[in-house]
């Protein structure tokens, strides 16, 4: 059994306007997915903004309430709130959030946010406690110095750090990482994918990695699904997702992927507009009648991809 199993999530959100702010329309943030998420695993899940990333995670974590559909863990639906409490659901499953300095409260100090989802599931006295918070700076490599200190007193790197920390206290089983080092420099970013895949061989956790970046989750994620437009376009291994891409939006994220030597960047310029091409010239391809992404069909025991069903056969896969 996968630790999640996400069945056919839909969350729309209502669009309220006028006078009596009336619902007059609703956005269709996620509309029918389905992914699973395996023991110990890294899972990307990723897409342009407004794909619906962040509203799939939340609703994973328990933050949004799906419209239709489930997601199970240990086999019982929690988005039913019995099943979560039964499941001590809370516990197992916590989020990091990208922006460090506006998910942690500013008004309390470091001690108090990574005791604070200790005291909601364990009575440990102020020592023990004390105690608990020292070992979860020590193994996100924090000085004991830093209990006393507030949030805005610290750098982003070491920031995220502090929520890697208060995610990791409560020792859960999946932990949500929206865009975790999207607002890091990229030599900070290295260290922080390092220290997340280290806690997660030490814990035995999984992570849902949410990015719009291709280049980021590469060395992070060993499945990983490509969203836009509130549905899946492409999931597979990251063997599929990077060397035999199908879908032309895949392949338009991997080709954003910035080039860092001098030479292949006038071959990777000429590659995206290719691809870009491609993409304008074929929009009929990709969606049905309504603009909705097409259903996914199997290419591999690992490989699905949303595209007519009979030009699978046609792709170099
Ligand atoms: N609380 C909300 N109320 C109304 N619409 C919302 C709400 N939250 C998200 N949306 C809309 O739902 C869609 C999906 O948003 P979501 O934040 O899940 O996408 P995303 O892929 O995570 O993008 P980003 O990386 O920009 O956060 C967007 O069109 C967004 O405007």
């Amino acid at each position: 059994m996968s630790l999640i199993e996400v069945k056919d999530l839909e969350v729309h959100y209502p669009i309220r306007s006028g006078f009596w702010n009336r619902v007059t329309d609703e956005v269709l943030a996620v509309d029918g997915l389905s992914l699973n998420i395996e023991a110990g695993e890294t899972y990307g899940l990723v897409g342009e903004s407004g794909s619906g990333k962040s509203t799939t995670g939340k609703s994973i974590v328990g933050l949004e309430k799906p419209t239709r559909g489930q997601i199970l863990y240990k086999g019982k639906d929690i988005t039913k709130p019995r099943n979560r409490r039964e499941l001590d659901y809370n516990q197992d499953v916590q989020m990091i959030f990208q922006d460090s300095l506006s998910s942690l409260n500013p008004r309390k100090r470091i001690e108090d946010i990574i005791a604070e989802p200790i005291r909601n599931f364990e009575h440990l006295d102020k020592n023990q406690e004390k105690l608990r918070v020292l070992q979860l700076l020590d193994i996100v490599g924090l000085d004991a110095d830093a209990l006393y200190k507030y949030p805005h007193q610290f750098s982003g790197g070491q920031r995220q750090r502090i929520g890697v920390a208060r995610a990791v206290a409560t020792n859960p089983k999946l932990i949500v990482a929206d865009e975790p080092v999207s607002a890091l420099d990229l030599s900070v970013q290295a260290q922080v994918l390092n220290f997340m895949k280290r806690i997660q061989r030490d814990f035995g956790i999984s992570y849902l990695f949410i990015s719009h970046d291709l280049g980021v989750v590469r060395h992070m994620c060993d499945n990983i699904a490509i969203m836009h437009r509130g549905r899946l376009v492409e999931i597979g291994t990251r063997d599929d997702i990077y060397n035999h891409p199908m879908h032309i939006y895949t392949k338009r994220l991997l080709s954003a992927i910035p080039e860092t030597s001098v030479e292949g960047r006038a071959e990777a310029r000429a590659h995206r507009e290719a691809v870009e091409r491609e993409f304008q010239e074929n929009q009929s391809r990709y969606y049905d009648k309504d603009g909705k992404v097409l259903p996914l069909v199997d290419v591999t025991d690992t490989h699905k991809v949303a595209l007519p069903a009979d030009e699978i056969d046609k792709e170099d896969k």
